[in-house]
């Protein structure tokens, strides 16, 4: 599990080189009167970087031997003293590179060296997932069954959660940050019409840099713990003619745009505990839910506003031109958005059964023209599902009052 820490912890973790190491040398036990210095980047690196014909052991390579509360004070060079290197020829970071209370000198502050470790980590392993959702179900003291991915401008789905944990995405160990507006950055833990469920209010986008297996992985965190079934739902553009702003979207299928391109969330050694290595992905999205969804949308007198289609996501963060909007319209895309394809696909692949919808928020123009007023903004989007949130909350609460009525 190299390069994640159960507590997001920026400091460096060879706490135990001291001041003067075993040699009675400044900086390097190998007799070197100058340390090789690294960028406290490079440190993070989970390759040991070769210096000549020594390694230079990595961030988390003497917190494993005890770090700072290793109580004998070795360095991981003592060998006897208890220290965890085979290898004799391993330097501790620089001396240069520490300060007084050996923590790495870094003119960053510890919320951007986060952000950046963070961004830098791009492949969860099972056990680092695990951590998180222990984590979580711990101090939630609830199994989530239903994960809810609250799309730009809907974070109000969270907001109906009652007896609501709230967790800050940067209080929570290895999770990313949000970077969007309309998107909190908090998980919201508690129930909605009797049913335990987990909110997300606050994705992570590819075009935030995040890559696609990062933007999904908190879908994993809640298959383990214990989400059954995901809401995934966003803002969209409508590029369908018959849908107008408002209109809700139920998603019954997708154009993965960005696997065309050949980027996929699944990319990457296959972990088995997961999911297949090739999961199919027809049947998607869940009919019997999607059945349910328009019968909801009947009794709420919504009926016309409701359609049935196809989700395609780009990478964004521009909105389409024409011709890409033309492009998509002939391939049978109805509304078209950059989120949600990679978190269903990851949902798909570890057998949790999904329900989505896009919320319309602007009509997509087919046609050249200078009209200002057609041209796609995230103000817009946002007010749009702010306008239409009510209706978004009775849907998914609805929906889930069915799903508990039938378990
Ligand atoms: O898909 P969500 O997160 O709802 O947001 C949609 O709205 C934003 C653009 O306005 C993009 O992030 C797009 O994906
Ligand atoms: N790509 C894309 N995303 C959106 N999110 C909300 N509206 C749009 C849109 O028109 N295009």
């Amino acid at each position: 599990m190299t390069g994640y820490n159960s507590n997001g912890d920026v400091a460096t973790s060879n706490g135990n080189h001291n001041n003067s190491n075993s040699n009675g040398t400044n900086g390097n036990s190998n007799g070197h009167s100058k340390p090789v210095e690294y960028t406290a980047q490079e440190l993070h690196t989970k390759q040991l970087p070769k210096v000549g014909n020594f390694k230079m052991c990595s961030r988390d390579c003497c917190s494993k031997q005890g770090g700072a509360n290793n109580k004998a004070g070795n360095s991981c060079l003592d060998k006897k003293g208890g220290g965890g290197h085979k290898e004799e020829l391993v330097v501790p970071t620089p001396q240069s590179l520490l300060d007084n209370n050996n923590r790495i000198q870094c003119s960053l502050s510890p919320e951007e060296v986060r952000a950046l470790r963070v961004l830098n980590e791009d492949t969860y392993p099972y056990e680092v997932i695990q951590e998180i959702a222990d984590f979580i179900v711990k101090r939630a003291g609830i199994r989530p069954k239903i994960g809810i991915i609250c799309g730009s401008g809907l974070g109000s789905l969270a907001d109906i959660i009652q007896d609501a944990k709230v967790f800050e995405y940067e209080k929570i160990p290895n999770f990313p940050v949000s970077t969007v507006e309309g998107h909190a950055g908090k998980l919201v833990v508690g129930t909605l019409e009797g049913a335990n469920v987990m909110a997300m209010q606050g994705r992570f986008h590819f075009y935030e840099g995040y890559p696609l297996a990062k933007c999904s992985m908190p879908v994993r965190v809640m298959k383990l713990c214990g989400v059954e079934y995901l809401f995934a739902t966003n803002a969209a553009g409508g590029i369908n003619p018959k849908f107008n702003v408002g209109d809700i979207m139920l998603m019954h299928d997708h154009v993965n745009m960005l696997g065309f391109a050949g980027n996929s969330p699944l990319q990457g050694p296959n972990d088995p505990r997961f999911g297949p290595r090739f999961p199919a992905l027809v049947n998607s999205y869940n009919r019997d839910l999607i059945n349910k969804a328009i019968e909801i949308g009947k009794t709420m007198g919504i009926e016309s506003n409701i359609h049935v289609g196809v989700y395609s996501c780009l990478g964004g963060p521009t909105y389409e031109t024409i011709a890409e909007l033309k492009a998509l319209r002939m391939m049978g895309v109805d509304a078209v958005g950059m989120s949600t394809v990679h978190e269903v696909i990851t949902a798909r692949h570890c057998d949790m059964k999904v329900f989505a919808f896009s919320l319309i928020t602007n009509k997509c123009p087919i046609e050249y023209s200078d009209k200002k007023d057609e041209e796609a903004n995230h103000e817009e989007v946002m007010a749009v599902a702010k306008n239409r949130q009510k209706a978004c909350c009775e849907l998914v609460s609805r929906l889930i009052c069915e799903i508990q009525k039938g378990s």
